[in-house]
């Protein structure tokens, strides 16, 4: 029998307009940067990041891509390795230009048909849900779909996946991934200087980092520790200023507290509005994080929760700030 893999989908939010990258393939992006160790190797692409481990795959893209057209392809390049797809699972938030996103990513009712046609047979339990349903203009899309063998199974470790979106970041700060007029550093030099600058160093100072500087604006790093993996990438152009924050840490750990990183990630970018999906087995984490954004001058606006077969309970919670900043 060939072992079982998983795949993990997940659609940043916003198309970034004003360039025209060279993007040659399926997906619509490019490898720009990788490290890796003895449990996974990380990607840093020309639109988000990928993380390959021997029994999984997490891509993240954002913009323009079309990122369910990877589906197909992965699986294939897994059937040839002798691996079974056993589980997948696609999150997004709501498109902030949803007119400028290219099939299959028209509406989330297509997007999970696109997916169930590529997906093999073995894959019958479903389930797609929009938290919450009532606010559109601001909600989480999930769909999990996994084999006969594992639906039931409620995985028993303590791991909790944190997907943020940040955008109208603090102005000053945000332009602190801006490159410097005439500066000729290399992509590493400069990526180096930002993490430092920023502070982004210092959010999992154990991670083994992979940064990358965009020309004339735009970062992307990738932090990998054991077998977690930690990643940020940021559009800091004034009128669409975006981050994104994404990492996977267990609720019980005390020596590096995922909350404290969490908010750690958020002070980098102090930015307008929030949004923090997370995905766990543990019920009580959200309210952590409901109380660790309130020093941070967030205020919790909106609230969902649900439950979905293998993943366990997925949190919405999105947070605005109570004061106007510059
Ligand atoms: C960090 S990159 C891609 C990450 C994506 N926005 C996300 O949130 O996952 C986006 C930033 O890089 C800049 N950029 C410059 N050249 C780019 C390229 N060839 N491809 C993608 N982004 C580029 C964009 O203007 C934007 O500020």
């Amino acid at each position: 029998m060939s072992p079982p893999f998983s795949l993990s989908l997940s659609l940043s939010l916003p198309s970034t307009p004003n360039f025209s990258p060279i993007k040659p393939h399926a997906v619509n992006c490019t490898v720009v940067s990788a490290v890796g160790n003895h449990f996974l190797d990380a990607y840093v692409l020309s639109e988000s990041s990928l993380f390959v481990y021997t029994n999984k795959i997490v891509i993240k893209t954002c913009g323009t891509t079309q990122l369910l057209k990877s589906v197909r392809p992965l699986i294939h390049f897994a059937d040839k390795l002798n691996l079974m797809l056993c589980e997948c699972r696609y999150t997004r938030g709501s498109f902030i230009f949803p007119k400028s996103q290219p099939f299959p990513h028209t509406n989330f009712k297509e997007e999970v048909i696109y997916i169930e046609e590529n997906l093999p047979n073995n894959l019958v339990y479903r389930k797609a849900a929009v938290m919450p349903l009532k606010n559109p203009s601001c909600s989480w899309h999930v769909f999990t779909v996994t084999d006969q063998n594992h639906h039931r199974r409620r995985s028993l470790n303590s791991d909790v996946t944190f997907e943020v979106c940040m955008t109208e970041l603090d102005r000053h700060l945000a332009h602190r991934f801006f490159k410097k007029i005439g500066d000729c550093k290399t992509r590493d030099l400069a990526g180096k200087e930002m993490t430092e600058l920023t502070g982004i160093d210092d959010i999992n100072p154990s991670a083994f980092i992979c940064d990358f500087t965009f020309d004339p604006c735009g970062y992307s790093i990738n932090g990998i520790d054991d077998d977690r993996y930690s990643t940020i990438h940021v559009t800091p152009e004034d009128s669409y200023s975006y981050a994104s924050f994404e990492c996977v840490g267990s609720v019980y750990d005390d020596d590096i507290d995922i909350v404290e990183t969490l908010k750690k990630a958020v002070q980098v970018f102090k930015p307008v509005t929030v949004s923090i999906s997370m995905t766990s087995n543990s019920r009580e984490v959200w309210t952590k994080v409901t109380r660790a954004m309130e020093p941070l001058g967030l205020k919790c606006r909106t609230f969902a929760m649900d439950e979905f077969p293998t993943a366990g309970s997925v949190v919405f919670e999105t947070f605005t700030a109570t004061t106007r900043r510059k």
